[in-house]
Order: structure tokens, then sequence, then C-alpha cells
């Protein structure tokens, strides 16, 4: 189980793989984690935003869980797994199943699109950390539509089982402003502005660029904590340029892409609404592998 101190380090957003008709690949999903697994990452997030948690059925995750065990087996690598939705009822019963599995912790995004009040959105989480797993708390405002105040997340963060947060709020201000004072880790969940926020004092990251270039994202935190600042601004600047490709198109597009054109997935297919990749940035990718 994740807890306020081993929730820290690098945990890999898993994409879902899917075949051209949209069903999910097992066989794709067995070599793409295999090879993931060559690296020391901390842990993996299942149906996060990357693994496109609107479009996959929650028996689904299921599958996706037994598989990634069986992949694992003998070690045991932490799972946390993606239970949020915009209702709370049901936020519970994943969070409930997921612990059943045996799930590390839960990640549980800000309730989105109905606009709840601060009050309901605390009521929210509150209701998912009694459930008795480890929850993580996800803030992203581009997509949810709502972004937390400082107070707010800290009242989140105060609950007993919400064990910590991923920040992807899209600047610095949430983690500057929790982080003096915050006895739960923060990991990072914008890509971009990893260094930044380990700086800061951030305890890790959660990012789906780490898909990619695994091991340099993970000496950027090796580095940092290290105190070896010059040589992590170095490592994470060679960085960027992959980090802002992977953003330019939503993610997890043109991740799949480059999955499938380095032969770990069978395609690169996303689920509608979701689509491919623009033929400009293919190319750009292309260049990325060359
Ligand atoms: O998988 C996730 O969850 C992540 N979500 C962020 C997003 O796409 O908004 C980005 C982060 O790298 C991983």
């Amino acid at each position: 189980m994740l807890n306020e101190t081993n929730l820290q380090g690098l945990f890999v957003p898993l994409i879902t793989p899917f075949d051209t008709e949209e069903r999910l690949d097992l066989e794709s999903f067995g070599r793409y984690f295999s090879s993931l697994l060559q690296y020391d990452i901390q842990g993996i997030v299942l149906n996060g935003t990357t693994g496109e948690s609107p479009t996959v059925a929650w028996e689904e995750v299921g599958t996706l869980y037994k598989a990634a065990r069986a992949c694992l087996r003998p070690r045991r690598l932490p799972i946390i797994v993606g239970c949020g939705t915009n209702c709370t009822a049901e936020s519970v019963r994943r969070s409930e199943a997921a612990g059943h599995w045996g799930a590390d912790a839960v990640l549980a995004v800000t309730p989105y699109y109905s606009r709840p009040s601060e009050e309901g959105i605390i009521e929210h989480f509150r209701r998912i950390a009694s459930v008795g797993i480890p929850v993580v708390a996800y803030e992203v405002p581009s997509r949810t539509g709502v972004a937390l105040s400082v107070e707010t997340m800290q009242r989140i963060l105060d609950l007993d089982g919400v064990i910590g947060l991923k920040d992807a709020s899209g600047g610095l201000a949430l983690a500057a402003g929790l982080l003096p004072d915050c006895p739960k880790p923060i990991l990072c969940g914008e890509d971009a502005l990893l260094l930044d926020m380990l700086h800061l004092g951030a305890a890790g990251g959660m990012l789906a660029s780490a898909n990619v270039e695994t091991a340099s994202f993970l000496k950027v935190c090796a580095q940092v904590s290290e105190g070896n600042t010059s040589h992590a601004v170095e490592t994470f600047d060679r960085l960027l340029p992959l980090i802002r490709l992977l953003f330019r198109e939503s993610n997890p597009a043109p991740l799949k892409w480059l999955l499938a054109r380095q032969g770990l997935l069978a395609s690169g297919t996303l689920r509608c609404p979701m689509g491919p990749v623009s033929t400009a940035m293919q190319a750009e990718l292309d260049a990325f592998l060359t």
C-alpha cells in the first residue's frame, strides 16, 4: 500500500492499448508494460488521463489491473488506479472495487462538469477517503473546469486517507502555496513543470512523458534529490522538446503514436472522440525517433 511516506519518485501513467477496432489489446499491453519495467520506477497509474479513462469501461480497468499484476509477478510495484468520476457514489464504488483487487492507492480527480461548491468537492473526497484505500487527489483544472484554491486543497489534503496530491494545475502557485507547510507529498502532474516543482519540494512526478525517455526522468529526480542542480537542469532541458511535442496535441495521442512507431504497440489507436495525431505532428514525432 502506498502512504504519505512512500508516495514519492517517478510514477508512470500507462496508456491503454487498443487495436484498430478500438478493442482492448492485451498483447500490446504486455509488450509495452514489460519494456517499461526495465526501469526502476516507483509505481504506475492505470486509468489516468493517459489511460483514456473517459472511454475505458470499468470492467476493462479490472482486466488491465489483472494483466498488469501478471506482468509484474513476482515484483510488487505499486499500482494506483484512477477511480475518480464526477459522481461521488460511483467513485466510492470504484474505489471499493480497486481496494478488493489489491490496488495500492486510488487516483481521484476533482469532480468535473457539474460545478459543485467547494464544500461539495471536499465532501466528495471525504467519502472516497472513507473507503479505506489511500487516495491521491488529482487537480487538473484545464480538464475539469474547476480550479481549487490553496485553502480548499489544503482541507482535502487534511482528510484522513488522502495521502497526497497529483498537481496538474498548470502553474506553480498551488504547489508553492501548499508545500511550505504540507506534510503530505505533492507529485508533479504537469510534465513541463517537473523541475520547478521538484525545486519547490515536490516528492516526484506522475508524468505521461516518462513513458518515453524513462531513464532521463529518473535521472532528473535523482539529480534534484542529490542537490545536483546544474546537472538536473541539463538533463531536464534535453527532455523539454519531447515534453512539448507530446502535449502539443491532446495527450495521449502523440504518446500512443510514438509507442506504436517504437514497435511497442500494434496500433496507436485511440477511442473516439479522441483520434490520431495530425500528419504534421506525425512527421515531428518521426524526427524525434531518428
Ligand atoms: O495520466 C494522467 O493522469 C496524466 N495526466 C496529465 C494530463 O494529461 O492532463 C498529464 C500527466 O502527464 C499524466
